[in-house]
């Protein structure tokens, strides 16, 4: 998802290496700082009096995570086709209390789900029946997600490889494969893993461990969050397997770690995947479903921050010199100069700005400026002429006097602000400035203007004590 001109980018990662469930992820994203009172009110909006959500701290594996439960209120729901979601979503365009962009993105990620579920059972996607997915459970899972990715203000999302888990598990289709058929669709161009267990340390990964180690063996496990999917070929009694008693006859796996609905998310809602890209986190959630898998927290994690392009035009090592670069231009349509300016940040330039010029001829035109540093001005100039169309750009070395900055965060109302701390040459504070993209995202999660979200920012950050104070 690219980032748009009028919000700040704001960076996500998604660690689905102990796998992925929808009730997991919108658990992070509300430990990441979302508001569960905010999504509940989007969900009240689209099936009133139908869901309510509660939120919990659990233990998984020795981390502190939060679980998100979904009780259903009405009895007997109405099931819900694909096409009826459409239209339930689309008919809320419009309604104060659904956002555009919450209804933009549900709809990309049921989608996914209505295409991977048609194409596992040769039904076109429109004509799609979900079972699970229907519920209103998953229904609350996916908007509920994706509102509290909005309310994070999130631009763009990166994912980890997912691990899909092994063997075979009972769904609403009988005995099927882990990954399920729809995992198995939905993460086509994907990195997947199985997700084994790592050996025990000191241990190769060969099979003639000793028993004093815990059991490497991937064990069949139930699914992330789902009672639905546990693990059932069992065929007679339950038996020991590695120490510990599960059902007879299961394969031999660990059981279903990815769920469809946590995979359309992962892919709806991001568009990068592999390794942790280079990220400034300015917030961490971590989420948890119902099973408690022993040896490896069962845990999503979120990293929420700026881009390391973003971020390097703020970080400590600011050079005192630079290069800036510059050219004036009379012919770009004017709604793609802010376009212009983010691209330049977001490749690493130090600072990038617009001047109004008045040309030869009378002619209006703007200059556009670039500070970039030594070595990075190559590919910041061709970048430049590239989002412009201008043929040439002008380049001057530049010395800076800087001040020294560093991070820290505070909690205004339960939403967390970076605070970027300016020192004189002596050390002493001079300025404690919140970072304006953390304000503006606060103030759409409180619902306040980002003036009155400012206001109490820049007081709290005025009471910070320096360390010994
Ligand atoms: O609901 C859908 S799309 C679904 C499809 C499949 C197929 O592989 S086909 C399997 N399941 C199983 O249902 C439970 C719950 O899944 P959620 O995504 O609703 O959390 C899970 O075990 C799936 O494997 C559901
Ligand atoms: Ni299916």
């Amino acid at each position: 998802m690219a980032p748009t001109s009028s919000a700040p980018a704001r960076l996500a990662y998604i660690d689905a290496t102990a796998g992925i469930a929808g009730d997991m992820l919108l658990a992070a994203l509300i430990d990441a700082g979302a508001d569960l009172d905010g999504v509940q009110r989007v969900l009240d909006a689209l099936v009133p009096d139908s869901v309510r959500f509660t939120r919990s701290s659990v233990d998984r594996g020795g981390q502190r995570a939060v679980k998100i439960d979904v009780d259903v209120l009405v009895e007997d729901p109405p099931h819900r086709t694909w096409a009826s979601i459409r239209q339930l979503l689309e008919c809320s365009r419009g309604n104060a209390e659904v956002p555009a962009r919450t209804i933009d993105l549900s709809l990309a990620v049921f989608g996914r789900l209505a295409e991977a579920e048609g194409a596992t059972h040769g039904v076109p996607a429109d004509e799609v029946h979900f079972h699970e997915v229907g519920a209103l459970d998953s229904l609350a899972d996916v908007i509920g997600a994706c509102e509290a990715w909005r309310q994070l203000g999130i631009t763009e999302g990166a994912g980890s490889v997912i691990a899909v888990g092994s063997g075979r598990i009972r769904a609403a289709h009988g005995d099927i494969p882990v990954p399920v058929p729809a995992v198995a669709r939905l993460a086509l161009g994907w990195p997947t893993v199985a997700g084994e267990l790592l050996p025990p340390r000191g241990h190769a990964p060969s099979h003639d461990h000793d028993h004093a180690h815990p059991h490497p063996h991937p064990h069949p496990v139930e699914a992330p969050d789902s009672d639905a999917a546990l693990p059932a070929h069992a065929q007679g009694g339950p038996h020991e397997h590695g120490g510990r008693r599960v059902p007879a006859g299961v394969a031999p796996g660990i059981g279903e770690l990815a769920t469809p609905t946590g995979v359309a998310l992962l892919r709806g809602l991001t568009s990068t995947s592999g390794p942790q890209p280079s990220l400034l986190t300015e917030a961490l959630g971590v989420g948890a479903g119902t099973k408690d898998t022993p040896g490896r927290p069962n845990v999503v994690r979120v990293l929420v921050g700026r881009s390391g392009a973003a971020f390097a035009a703020d970080a400590h090592d600011t050079p005192a010199a630079a290069l800036q670069l510059e050219a004036n231009v009379d012919d770009l349509d004017p709604r793609l100069w802010p376009g212009v300016v983010d691209a330049l940040l977001e490749h690493g330039a130090l600072d990038a700005w617009l001047t109004p010029i008045i040309m030869k001829h009378g002619r209006p035109a703007v200059t556009v400026h670039a500070l970039v540093r030594e070595g990075a001005e190559t590919e910041l100039s061709a970048l430049l002429m590239d989002r412009t169309g201008s043929l040439g750009v002008r380049r001057h070395r530049v010395e800076r006097v800087i001040r020294t900055r560093e991070f820290t965060e505070i909690e205004v109302q339960g939403q967390r602000i970076a605070v970027k701390i300016a020192r004189d040459a002596g050390g002493a504070v001079v300025r404690r400035e919140p970072e304006f993209r953390d304000v503006v995202a606060a103030a759409r999660v409180l619902g306040v203007s980002e003036r009155a979200m400012l206001d109490l920012a820049k007081e709290s950050a005025t009471g910070l004590t320096e360390p010994g104070d």
